[in-house]
C-alpha cells in the first residue's frame, strides 16, 4: 500500500515516521509540504520520499493523510481535487473539518476522520477515528493498523465523538502540561532549582500514571491511598475542592469540544 502524507509539520511528520515502520507500507512514505523551509527539513531527515509535485504524488497512492491546519484545508482541496480518485481513502487528522466537508471539497467518498495527539511523537499517541459509510471493514482495519503505529487507536461511533475526543485526548496533553507547569512554579517558589523542580514534577506524573495503569483502582481510590486523615494531601485536595478545580477542568475540556463543533460548522 502506498501512503502520502500532506502537511509535514508536527503531526504529519510524527504520523509519517510512525507509519513508516509498518509492514503494510509498500516502499517509502511519500510526504508533501507547501513550505519550502519545511520541505528542506524533511529532506534532511532522509526518512521519506519528499515530493515537490502534489498532484503527481496524489495520483501515485492508495491512502492520503491530510495533516494541514484546518484553515488551509479548503485551498488544499482545490489544489488536489482534479488528482484524487474514488478508490483512494483520505484520512484526515485535522480538528474540526467534517467528513462531509472533505467529501464535497475533494469530490470523493472514502474518508476516515481521526483525532490524534502529540505524544505520538514518542509512540504514546492516542488517536480516535471514525469512517464515512463508504469505507469497507477491511479498509478500516488497515487504517486502524496504520494509526496504531503511533500508540493507541480507538474506533468511535460518529464524528461527534471525534469532536469530544478533541476535548479530552487531542487537546488533553496541553492540560497536563498546564498542571505540570503550575506544580513546577510552586516548586520554584518553594526554593527548588529549575532542574529539581522538573525532576520532582516529571517523576510524580510518570509514577502516578504507571500506578493508575497497572491497577483497577479509580483515581479517587488512589487519591485516598495518598491522603492520610488530617494530613498534607487532604489539605491540598480540600483546597482544590474549595476552589472548584474539578469543575474548571471539566469546563476547559468542554470548551475545546465546543470549539471543535463550532469549527466543523465553519470549514
Ligand atoms: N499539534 C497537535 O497537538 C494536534 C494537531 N492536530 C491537527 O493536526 C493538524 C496539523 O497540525 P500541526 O502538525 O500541529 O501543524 P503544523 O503547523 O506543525 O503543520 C502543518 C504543516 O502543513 C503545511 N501546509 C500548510 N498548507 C499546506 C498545503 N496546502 N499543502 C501541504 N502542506 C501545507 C505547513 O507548511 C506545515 O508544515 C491540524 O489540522 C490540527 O488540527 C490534531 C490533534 C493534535
Ligand atoms: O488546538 C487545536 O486546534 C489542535 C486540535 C487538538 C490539539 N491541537
Amino acid at each position: 500500500m502506498k501512503v502520502l502524507v500532506i502537511g509535514g509539520g508536527n503531526m504529519g511528520y510524527t504520523y509519517a515516521k510512525g507509519m513508516s515502520k509498518s509492514s503494510l507500507i509498500d516502499g517509502e512514505i511519500l510526504i508533501y509540504d507547501a513550505s519550502e523551509v519545511q520541505t528542506i527539513k524533511l529532506k534532511k531527515k532522509k526518512l521519506f520520499k519528499v515530493c515537490n509535485n502534489l498532484q503527481k504524488a496524489v495520483e501515485e497512492v492508495d491512502v492520503i493523510f491530510l495533516v494541514v491546519k484546518p484553515y488551509h484545508a479548503m485551498d488544499l482541496f482545490d489544489t488536489m481535487k482534479s488528482s484524487v480518485n474514488q478508490s483512494q481513502i483520505v484520512v484526515s487528522l485535522m480538528a474540526g473539518v467534517s467528513i462531509e466537508a472533505i467529501q464535497s471539497g475533494l469530490g470523493i467518498n472514502k474518508v476516515v476522520r481521526a483525532m490524534p495527539n502529540l505524544p505520538a511523537k514518542v509512540g504514546l499517541g492516542m488517536t480516535s477515528y471514525t469512517p464515512s459509510e463508504e469505507v469497507s471493514r477491511i479498509e478500516l482495519l488497515t487504517i486502524s493498523k496504520l494509526l496504531d503505529t503511533t500508540g493507541e487507536a480507538i474506533y468511535v461511533e460518529n464524528e461527534m465523538f471525534i469532536d469530544k475526543s478533541t476535548g479530552i485526548s487531542g487537546s488533553g496533553p496541553a492540560y497536563v502540561f498546564y498542571f505540570m507547569e503550575s506544580m513546577m512554579q510552586a516548586a520554584l517558589k518553594m526554593g527548588f532549582s529549575q532542574n529539581d523542580s522538573k525532576v520532582l514534577v516529571t517523576q510524580t506524573f510518570e509514577g502516578a500514571v504507571k500506578l493508575f495503569k497497572e491497577s483497577d483502582l479509580s483515581p479517587t481510590g488512589w487519591m485516598n491511598r495518598v491522603a492520610s486523615k488530617g494530613g498534607t494531601t487532604r489539605a491540598a485536595l480540600d483546597s482544590m475542592k474549595e476552589n472548584k478545580v474539578e469543575e474548571l477542568i471539566k469546563d476547559a475540556a468542554f470548551a475545546a469540544f465546543d470549539r471543535a463543533v463550532e469549527m466543523s460548522g465553519k470549514y
